[in-house]
This record gives C-alpha cells, sequence and structure tokens, in this order.
C-alpha cells in the first residue's frame, strides 16, 4: 500500500496533492463572502436601529415644537382674558402679569385701537402716565421708528414687556405695516388668535429677530355688540422662533437634528420659519410633520445632522476590515501549514526513499564486507569486542595464523594471539610514556607510534604472534578503534599482514645495499642514477659517496636537488653537459661526456661522465652512471700532444703542428676573414757549419737562430721548424707588405750579431700572402720559390713576393 492511500486528507477533505497556494485562496474566498455577509446584515441591522433612533428623536421634537406652539397659545389667551375680564389694566398690571410669562418669548404687548380722532387724546393720555415721549410712530424704510403720518386708525403699541436690550418699540402703529397689519385683520375677521407670516420683529436683537407676531383680539367685556364690533385692541406675543426652539436644546454643533419650519399658510410661496443653524446630513432620513399655531399650518421638516451620524457611525468598516484581516491571517496559517505539511510529508517519503536505499546499500556493503573478509586470504582481519574477545576471524587469519575461527570466536582475546614478552615489554613503554598503567591487553591497542598521541595516526607495528603450532609470525598489526552509528567505542579492528618476506627481502637489500656502499667506496669516482622527468626536471635517486669527491658535493644534497651538481660544471662546459643529456634522452643512445669542474677546494679538474639511458614507463629517462676524475689524464695527453707538435731540439712547434694551424688559418681566410702570409727561411751553408765544427755545434746554432727569430716575432705569430735548417713562420692578419718587413727585421736580426763559436750565420727568406682561391700548397710553393731565389741570387735576402 502506498504512503498517499493511507495519509488523511487536510481537514477531512482537501487533498494532500492540492496546492497550499490554492487552499488559502480557497479560504480567503469563503472568508471574504462571509465577512461581505456579515457586514451586510450588520448593515441593515445599523440602518433599521438608526432609522427607529431618528424617528424617535423626531417625534420627540415634533412633541416639543406643538408643546411650545400650543403653550404660546395658552399664555397668549391667557394674557387676552386677563384684558377682557378687566375694566382697565394699567401698565404696572401689565408688567406685573406678563413678567412670568416672559419664557421662550421675546416680549409681550398690549396694542390698543385708537381712531385718528383720538390720537393727540390718547399721546396726551400716555405721556400724562409718565413717557413724556411717547408718540405713535411708524417704520421707516430704513427701519427706523418715526412719527406716524395721518390716518383713520391707529393700533399703537401701548404696554410691551420685553426682554430685548433694545427696549420696547411703544407707539409703534401696528398697522402702519402691511404683515402686521394684515395678521390684526385676519385676527379681527375670525375673532381669534392669528398668527403673522415670518418677518423681522422690530426692536428685538439681530440675532432672534426672525419670528412671528402672535396676535389675539381684545374684546370689551362691556360692548353688546363685541361679535359686530372691531376689538378695543390686541394683546401680542412677540416670538422668536429660534428662541421657542432652540431653547433647552444642545448647542448646533451638537444637535442631532436639523430642522426646518415652512410656512404653509403663505399662497404664492412656502416661506421658511425657522432652519436650525446646523446643516442636515447627507442622508435618505427625514421626516415632515404639520404643525398648527394660530391660523397657520407649518410644515417641520426634520433630519439628520452631522454629529447624528457621527454618533451612530457604522461598525461594518471595521466589521469589513476584522473580517478581512482574519480571513488573510487564517488563508495565510493554512498555507504555512499545509505547505510545511506537504514539505513534511515530501521529507518524510525522501528520508523513506534514502533509508531503503541506505539498507540497500548496507545490505550490499555488508556482503562485499564479508567477501572481502573470506577473500582476504593473505590479510589477517580480527576484530574484538571492547573487553578484547574476538568476534570475527576472517579466512586470512586462519590461513595465516593456524587456528580455526570456530575456536577463536568468543573464546580468545587479541591478546592471546601476541608473545607475552613483547606485550609485556610494550607494555611497560607504554606506561613509562603516558605515566600511568598501560596493561598487556591494551598494549597492542595504543598507538605509539607519534609521541604523545594516543589516537593520532593509525600506523601498522610490527608484532611476534603465536601461531596455532605454537611458532612465531611476524605481522605488521594495524588496531584501530570501531565505533557505531552513535560515535561509541564498541571494539576493535586488527588487520595483520605477514610480514616473514618482506622483512626477508628487506634484510636481502639491505645486505645488497651494503655491499654496493663498501664497493663504490672502493671504486674512484661516483656510481649514480639520475633521471629526467617527461618535464624535463633531472633528480638524483642515488649517488655513491664517490660522488661527493667528484663535485664536492654531498650526495644527499644532490638527492634533494640535482641541479646542484651542475653549479658545479664549468660555465663554459654546461651548456654542452645538458645538451649531450638530452641528445642521449632523445635517441636512447649511452651518454659520454668530458668535462671541467669548478670545485671550491680543489680548483679546476676535468671529470668523465658514462650512464646508459633507460626509457621509464609513462615518460622519462633513467641513467645509470659513473663519474670520474680525469685530470691526470687529461694532463698526460696535454702533454703529449705538445710534445707530438713540437721539435726536440729546437722547442718550437714542428711540421706536423705548422701543418694543422696553416689549415685552419686557411680555413678561416677563405670564409673571408682577414689574411695570411707565411715566411720560409733557410739558413745558408749549414752543411760547411756542420762540417767545420760538428752536428753538435750545428744543433747549437740551430737553436740560437730559433731564439732569435722567436724573440722578433708577434704572439700571434706561429714560429715552426719544417726539418734540417729550414723554419717557416705562419702570420695570421698581415699581408704581403707587412710580412716583408717582417721578414728583413728577422733577416737583420740573424745576420747582425755572431753566433759564439760559429761566427755570423745568415739565411735565405723568401714571402708569400694567400691569394683568393689559392690553395695550402700552392701558397707554400711560392714561398719556397722566394727561397730559391734567394739562394740563387747568392743567400742571406730576402726575396719579396712575385707580383
Ligand atoms: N747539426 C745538424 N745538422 C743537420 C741537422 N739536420 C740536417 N743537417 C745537416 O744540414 C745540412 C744541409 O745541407 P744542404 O742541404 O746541402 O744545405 P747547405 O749546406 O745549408 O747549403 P745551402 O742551403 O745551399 O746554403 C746537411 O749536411 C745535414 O746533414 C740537424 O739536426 N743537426
Amino acid at each position: 500500500m502506498s504512503l498517499h492511500a493511507v495519509r488523511p486528507k487536510i481537514l477531512g477533505f482537501i487533498s494532500e496533492d492540492v496546492s497550499a497556494w490554492l487552499v488559502a485562496l480557497l479560504v480567503l474566498l469563503v472568508g471574504g463572502v462571509l465577512t461581505g455577509l456579515l457586514a451586510w446584515s450588520t448593515l441593515n441591522l445599523f440602518h433599521h436601529q438608526l432609522r427607529q433612533r431618528f424617528q424617535l428623536l423626531a417625534s420627540e421634537r415634533y412633541s416639543r415644537i406643538e408643546e411650545r406652539f400650543e403653550d404660546q397659545e395658552q399664555r397668549l389667551d391667557g394674557l387676552r382674558r386677563f384684558f377682557a375680564n378687566s375694566d382697565a389694566i394699567s401698565r404696572e398690571e401689565f408688567n406685573g402679569y406678563t413678567q412670568p410669562l416672559l419664557r421662550r418669548t421675546q416680549a409681550y404687548s398690549f396694542a390698543e385701537r385708537i381712531s385718528g380722532d383720538q390720537r393727540a387724546a390718547f399721546e396726551r393720555r400716555v405721556r400724562d402716565e409718565g413717557l413724556t415721549n411717547f408718540t405713535v410712530r411708524e417704520l421707516t424704510a430704513d427701519g427706523q421708528l418715526q412719527l406716524a403720518g395721518e390716518r383713520d386708525e391707529y393700533v399703537p403699541v401701548l404696554y410691551s414687556q420685553t426682554q430685548s436690550k433694545l427696549g420696547a418699540p411703544l407707539g409703534y402703529d401696528l398697522l402702519a405695516q402691511p404683515l402686521r397689519r394684515a395678521t390684526l385683520e385676519r385676527a379681527d375677521q375670525h375673532r381669534g388668535m392669528a398668527v403673522s407670516q415670518p418677518m423681522h420683529l422690530v426692536s428685538i436683537e439681530p440675532a432672534y429677530a426672525r419670528g412671528v407676531l402672535l396676535v389675539a383680539p381684545v374684546m370689551s367685556r362691556d360692548d353688546p355688540d363685541a361679535a359686530k364690533n372691531k376689538p378695543f385692541g390686541y394683546v401680542m406675543a412677540v416670538i422668536s422662533m429660534r428662541q421657542l426652539l432652540a431653547d433647552g436644546l444642545p448647542e448646533a454643533g451638537r444637535d442631532y437634528l436639523s430642522v426646518r419650519i415652512l410656512d404653509l399658510s403663505t399662497d404664492d410661496q412656502h416661506e421658511v420659519l425657522f432652519e436650525s443653524p446646523n446643516a442636515p446630513a447627507v442622508s435618505e432620513l427625514s421626516s415632515t410633520r404639520l404643525v398648527r399655531l394660530a391660523d397657520h399650518d407649518y410644515q417641520v421638516d426634520i433630519q439628520p445632522s452631522e454629529a447624528f451620524l457621527q454618533a451612530n457611525h457604522s461598525s461594518v468598516t471595521s466589521l469589513v476590515v476584522l473580517g478581512g484581516l482574519l480571513s488573510v491571517l487564517l488563508s495565510a496559517l493554512l498555507y504555512v501549514l499545509v505547505s510545511q505539511r506537504q514539505r513534511a510529508l515530501k521529507l518524510v517519503d525522501q528520508r523513506t526513499e534514502e533509508l531503503r536505499a541506505r539498507e540497500q546499500e548496507l545490505r550490499g556493503t555488508h556482503g562485499q564486507l564479508r567477501g572481502v573478509l573470506n577473500a582476504a586470504t593473505q590479510v589477517a582481519i580480527i576484530a574484538t569486542d571492547l573487553r578484547g574477545v574476538i568476534s570475527t576471524f576472517n579466512a586470512g587469519a586462519e590461513q595465516i595464523l593456524g587456528y580455526r575461527a570456530a575456536e577463536v570466536v568468543g573464546h580468545m582475546t587479541l591478546e592471546n594471539l601476541h608473545l607475552p614478552r613483547e606485550l609485556a615489554a610494550r607494555s611497560a613503554e607504554l606506561s613509562a610514556r603516558y605515566g600511568k598503567p598501560v596493561p598487556t591487553c591494551q598494549a597492542m591497542l595504543v598507538e605509539g607510534s607519534v609521541e604523545g598521541s594516543v589516537e593520532g595516526g593509525h600506523e601498522g607495528r610490527e608484532w611476534t604472534l603465536v601461531r596455532g603450532d605454537g611458532s612465531y609470525l611476524m605481522v605488521n598489526m594495524l588496531a584501530t578503534p570501531v565505533l557505531d552509528e552513535q560515535g561509541l567505542w564498541v571494539g576493535h579492528l586488527a588487520i595483520c599482514i605477514d610480514i616473514t618476506e618482506r622483512k626477508r627481502v628487506h634484510e636481502a637489500l639491505a645486505a645488497r645495499d651494503l655491499l654496493l656502499k663498501k664497493l663504490s667506496a672502493h671504486v674512484p669516482g661516483g656510481i649514480y642514477q639520475f633521471k629526467m622527468e617527461f618535464d624535463g626536471r633531472f633528480s638524483v635517486i642515488y649517488a655513491s659517496d664517490g660522488i661527493r669527491e667528484i663535485y664536492e658535493l654531498d650526495p644527499d644534497v644532490l638527492l634533494l636537488n640535482a641541479e646542484a651538481m651542475f653549479t658545479r660544471i664549468h660555465p663554459q662546459d654546461t651548456t654542452r653537459v645538458r645538451a649531450s643529456i638530452r641528445a642521449s634522452a632523445d635517441t636512447l643512445s649511452p651518454w659520454r661526456e668530458e668535462y671541467r669542474v669548478q670545485l671550491p677546494h680543489r680548483g679546476l679538474r676535468w671529470v668523465r661522465g658514462e650512464a646508459t639511458p633507460e626509457e621509464l614507463p609513462g615518460g622519462g629517462v633513467l641513467w645509470h652512471g659513473y663519474i670520474s676524475d680525469i685530470s691526470d689524464l687529461k694532463r698526460v695527453e696535454e702533454e703529449l700532444r705538445a710534445l707530438s707538435v713540437t721539435d726536440s731540439l729546437t722547442g718550437i712547434h714542428n711540421r706536423r703542428y705548422f701543418q694543422e694551424r696553416l689549415t685552419s688559418e686557411m680555413a678561416r681566410v677563405e670564409r673571408g676573414s682577414g689574411e695570411l702570409s707565411v715566411i720560409m727561411l733557410d739558413i745558408d751553408h749549414f752543411k760547411r757549419i756542420n762540417d767545420q765544427y760538428g752536428h753538435a755545434v750545428g744543433d747549437r746554432v740551430l737553436q740560437a737562430v730559433c731564439e732569435r727569430i722567436g724573440q722578433r716575432l708577434r704572439r700571434t705569430d706561429v714560429f715552426c721548424r719544417l726539418g734540417g735548417e729550414e723554419f717557416m713562420v705562419l702570420c695570421p692578419d698581415i699581408g704581403s707588405a707587412q710580412a716583408y718587413l717582417l721578414a728583413v727585421e728577422l733577416w737583420q736580426s740573424l745576420r747582425s750579431a755572431p753566433i759564439d763559436g760559429v761566427g755570423v750565420v745568415t739565411a735565405s727568406f723568401g714571402i708569400a700572402s694567400w691569394r683568393v682561391g689559392e690553395g695550402a700548397d700552392a701558397l707554400l710553393l711560392r714561398a719556397d720559390s722566394g727561397v730559391y731565389v734567394a739562394k740563387l741570387e747568392g743567400r742571406d735576402r730576402v726575396q719579396g713576393e712575385a707580383d
């Protein structure tokens, strides 16, 4: 069954394979929809509650307005009855009655109706009461009161009780102003209260001047035709709408409602009686109701103000934000959970696969290990537990040590296989080194090859093991700790290699090395192995002690640095030696070279090297060779050489040497570099000297002539005895004229002074200078011809060169 089949689904319904992004998106979507639904229902509830609250506030405000309108009517009616039921009302009585009524009313007044005839008497009466300046007045166009004009009838204000600081407009004739007049007429007509159209009230502070005049006619109690006659006066309430409606309400900025009152009684247009100072807010909420005051109907429109909306703001925005945030957080959380879960599951899959692969690998490795253990028949592999008891004993161990695995595993320890005295010695050595006792059972396990390091490198150590038959076996044993997977020490692994044969070979090699050393010590010169790598680098593989004398270098120095050898070779020979080595490497031909070495102590020496090259696999050449000092041999050779080209009697060069030098000088001039001349001389009548003085004197004469001639020659001139009394001077780099002068000088040096016991000895000279294309024989022949001519012409002379 696959792992996928048993996995539970995410949140019970989301498949494991669904992308974490998709899950997060789905949750975000659902969260968004739920938030939207919740916001929608909350908004509906909010609007419902808002409407209810507004209606409540509006109803309360309507009640307040109606109540205050009724209150105004009742108070004015009371004042009217006060006048109607009294015979005469004095100013003090009026004031006393209206003083307590001045609440939410700007002023209460009483205006008496008088005819034009009664005006003067009326004014006089009132002035007599104490109002000395009292006159009937009317309003001018600019709002000032002035003396009223002559009319048939007046209704001047007689009494007035006002809150205004501007005072009462006493004497103001209400009939003089059309609106007030119309109001009085309507009151007369209805015989009841009438209210004016909205107007600017007189003698009221401007802020409160907008209002109405509520008028009630006062009929005389004593007038029998009161129903028909005009009233004798009017009581009035001056009502400022602002004062009436705003009293008891919070200030405009904090009032939740915006109120507007329209006067519907005007025919042409609905005039605004009152409008709240606070503007209505933009809202669908509004309420309208009709309210009546006296004979007028008013439309009262109420709308919520900004303060209302602010005090009742919706929490939907917060809800949406909160819902959105929660949705985002939830989707992010789910994304993290799902993706982490998926990652964890993938990791589990991956680790499971890895474990399976590791298991397979371990099985394979275990099989291979078992195979290796069994196949390693030349190596003893022994594993022990921590107590040293052997747990593995491979086929190689059986074969090498002569035990069967069955008799060793679980029965014997590694210590049992060792030679006891060797273990005891090693134990003592280790105990002394580490300053604590090391038991013999651990002596073969403690690493001792590195001083002071217990767990340092793992190097094999030679041990003597006791075989099954009691014989001894030399092994190289490498013991390493075995750790389990947690790194805990669980035992040891010892790998033993039989080194009996190796030791024998080492001993044989050591004996041969010793022999070689002894032999080479008795051989003059040095034996060496010299190697050139494929990249051209030199190295010395072996150098016997004899090399030390050849190069005055320690053999060990050469083993480290082969180039040190070349520092000893004479600078003029170094290039030649290197070239010959490379030539030998290229052609694999034997190397043989004689060269000079410049030694710190013995100075310049000649050596001869000989070596046989051998091509190495993979490139490079190895020489096996021998170097010897040939300085003595060279010296003898030089001496022999000198003898072979020297005339034994006179000590000057002989004919052979002359021939060699002539050949080389001819080659030089034929290459076009310089000139060449020869001067030939032959002693005159030498036979006579021999005959007269003896052969020995003749020999001395020959020596004396050579001495005199030699003194006159240049260092570059080559003076040779061709034989008998015949000589030749080879003069490089001089031409015919110079050669002639030299010959004359030589001729004179001979004849200018006598030789002891013999007298003056003369010679005949012939000269020849090399001509282009001329051979050696022709050159010599011409010189010889010169001597011949000199002899013919009487001897003792220099014969110049014929043209
Ligand atoms: N003492 C002595 N005599 C030599 C030697 N070699 C040759 N002679 C002699 O030199 C003589 C040469 O004589 P000639 O060839 O006749 O010449 P010459 O006597 O000098 O006469 P011209 O050359 O014609 O002047 C011979 O008698 C030789 O024996 C030598 O090494 N020592």
